[in-house]
């Protein structure tokens, strides 16, 4: 029996489901699809798992449908297997942007849904993932996508209403993060670094410094007061990242991806088909 269908195994359809055969599932367990006959043979050589052409056929009988297709592909991929699905399954959604009503009125009466915004930190079972529960799914329900996503790191239940924002948080925060690891190397290359040397130094500093946060507890704030010594090197730095703005652009960048994540939602309602694969 297929415990779970994965729709639309691309980067996050792979990284939910290979955390999970580290932690323990049968690669038999789970049935993958994904668009391009390649993508499908390169999963099935990569894990083990099984793949399915169709949607329609992954679906049938599957305990757990989990759907990571991007926003604009989900109407297509739900009036596929809206025909098949048996009242007991669970739908699970990654798609940013898109509300579980939207979901809902796309599927059978009562389809018990669950929207989750995951994170690729995932990958190396670091991940955050919020859920938030539809109209029609118990609170057992919820407690089984928690346990499966737990295999991958941490997870928190939020209200619907947050997702927009979190996506903006975790969801797209790993890209925020690389951006400023390239910044920081480009920065050691252009004060004489050699690269590998000032791509060891940016990574384990955010790596240390991640580390830190978590296991202290204590607030980036203080954490920042201990390493800006009066009159210091850093204090010189800060004060030129505070002249370019830095908290008033991620002030607008993640309002930016909150309002991003809104528009998808758009996508969501019509039948188009994203532009291709990556
Ligand atoms: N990449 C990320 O960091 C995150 C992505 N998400 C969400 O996950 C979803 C997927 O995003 P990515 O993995 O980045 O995209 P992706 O482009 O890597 O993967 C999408 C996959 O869906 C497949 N696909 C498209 N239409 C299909 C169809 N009709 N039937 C079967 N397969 C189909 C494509 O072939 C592709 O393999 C999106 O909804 C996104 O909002 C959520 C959180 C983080
Ligand atoms: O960029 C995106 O739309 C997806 C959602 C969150 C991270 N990646």
């Amino acid at each position: 029996m297929t415990k779970l269908a994965v729709i639309g195994a691309g980067v996050m359809g792979e990284t939910v489901f290979s955390g999970l055969l580290r932690a323990g599932w049968e690669a038999t367990d789970i049935v993958v699809t994904a668009r391009r006959p390649e993508r499908r043979e390169q999963l099935a050589e990569r894990h083990g798992v099984r793949t399915a052409a169709a949607n329609a056929q992954a679906v049938a009988g599957a305990e757990t449908v989990l759907i990571a297709v991007k926003p604009q592909d989900l109407g297509t991929v739900l009036d596929e297997i809206a025909p098949v699905l048996s009242p007991e399954t669970l739908v699970v959604s990654l798609a940013a942007g898109v509300a579980t009503e939207v979901i809902e009125a796309r599927l059978p009466a009562g389809a018990a849904v669950v929207r989750v915004m995951p994170n690729t930190a995932a990958q190396v079972d670091e991940g955050m993932a919020t859920l938030s529960a539809g109209a029609h799914t118990s609170d057992d329900q919820v407690e089984q996508v928690a346990k499966l996503l737990s295999a991958t790191g941490e997870v928190a239940i939020v209200a619907e209403k947050y997702q927009d924002a979190v996506t903006a948080i975790s969801g797209s925060g790993p890209a925020y993060l690389f951006l400023l690891v390239e910044s920081m190397i480009e920065g050691g290359v252009h004060l004489g670094l050699p690269r590998q040397t000032a791509t060891q130094l940016a990574v384990q500093t955010v790596y240390g410094s991640a580390k830190l946060l978590k296991e202290t507890g204590d607030h980036p704030s203080v954490l920042r007061e201990r390493v800006t010594s009066p009159g210091g090197t850093t204090a010189a730095a800060i004060r030129v990242l505070e002249d370019h703005k830095l908290r008033a652009a991620f002030l607008a960048a993640t309002e930016a991806a909150r309002d991003r994540s809104r528009d998808l939602a758009d996508g969501a309602r019509s039948t188009s088909r994203s532009a291709g694969d990556r």
